[in-house]
């Protein structure tokens, strides 16, 4: 599309310092850092939350769209808003950039811009149905292995009052249940995974569900996560890894007699001489990842990290 008139670009944005102890104010070069791949051509306006969320309005999707698969962004919606506008939020690596990036008619133009941008999420945001955060919210130690979390996870019996806590729930219920939730799992797993950073090279590293209880949860749950996760990290999709012999009932807690391993057989090809990650919904004792980590380094594998959706409270 050939633009009538000359855009106005303008940025302002906060970075962390090294040590992430300060946040400072930069205006110059930020358009190159943000979009070090490709610059927009159209008119765009973005504002961006540190924990990921990146609010947009565009007057060409397309391009937009392209832009974001150049950077590794996910688009999770986006509708029409004006008869030459499309708005929407995308999920990009968090902690990297909080700010703005406008380019427009003019300084007033973008700054409406930016306003409608601003109100309509934070109106929004209220509204959301998932959570959106693309960092680890923390991190634990099972025999020496990283687990990373990316919610705490009040389960059922908990009143849930607070409007996250809900939305987090929902992540993890829809997840369990499988469906369209299992490509927006992977894409924010992706962003987490990208910043905390795994075991080794792409190329020995494989990705491996904890399996479910019955082979229908699994089928449900897993092949849709571990297809795009895998790709997008473009690392061994180690799905098949592990075959579940007979259904079993689901384990609770940590009693003495839970025996994850007993109703499966392992294919070793996808795990000697590898690092595993492991990939579950929720850590509640963490006796699922102990066993199955064990199991893994018996098997030969070089290390194992776990990366769960919840970390039950
Ligand atoms: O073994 P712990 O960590 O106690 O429990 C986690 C398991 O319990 C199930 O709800 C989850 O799907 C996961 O497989």
């Amino acid at each position: 599309m050939v633009e009538e008139f000359d855009l106005l670009e303008e940025v302002e944005v906060q970075f962390c310092d090294e040590e992430c102890t300060e946040s400072v104010w930069h205006g110059v070069n930020y358009s190159e850092s943000l979009f070090c791949r490709e610059k927009p051509k159209s008119e765009l306006t973005v504002v961006i939350r540190e924990e990921g969320m990146m609010y947009f309005l565009t007057a060409d999707i397309k391009e937009f769209a392209g832009l974001c698969r150049k950077h590794g962004w996910y688009i999770v919606s986006h509708q029409r808003f004006s008869e030459a506008m499309e708005i929407g939020m995308c999920l990009m690596e968090a902690g990297k950039h909080a700010g703005w990036y406008s380019l427009g008619r003019s300084k007033e133009w973008n700054a409406m811009m930016r306003d409608v941008l601003n109100f309509t999420f934070e109106r929004e945001k209220k509204m959301d149905f998932y959570p959106y955060e693309t960092m680890f919210k923390g991190e634990v130690l099972i025999d020496g292995c990283r687990c990373h979390y990316l919610h705490d996870y009040y389960p059922t019996k908990i009143e849930k009052t607070d409007a996250h806590q809900k939305r987090v729930s929902n992540l993890i219920f829809r997840f369990k249940e499988g469906g369209h939730c299992g490509e927006l799992v992977a894409r924010i797993l992706a962003l987490c995974l990208k910043h905390a950073g795994f075991n080794g090279t792409k190329e020995d590293t494989v990705l491996i569900p904890i399996p479910a209880s019955t082979r229908e949860r699994q089928r449900k749950r897993f092949p849709v996560v571990c297809y795009y996760l895998s790709e997008w990290l473009g690392i061994t999709d180690g799905f098949k890894a592990i075959w579940i012999e007979e259904d079993r009932e689901q384990l609770k807690g940590k009693g003495k007699d839970k025996d994850i391993l007993r109703n499966l057989q392992f294919t070793r090809r996808y795990i000697r001489g590898k690092n595993v990650v492991l990939l579950d919904d929720v850590l509640t004792t963490g006796e699922s990842f102990r066993q199955l980590q064990r199991k893994m380094k018996q098997l030969g594998a070089l290390s194992v990290i776990g990366v769960f959706l919840g970390k039950t409270v």
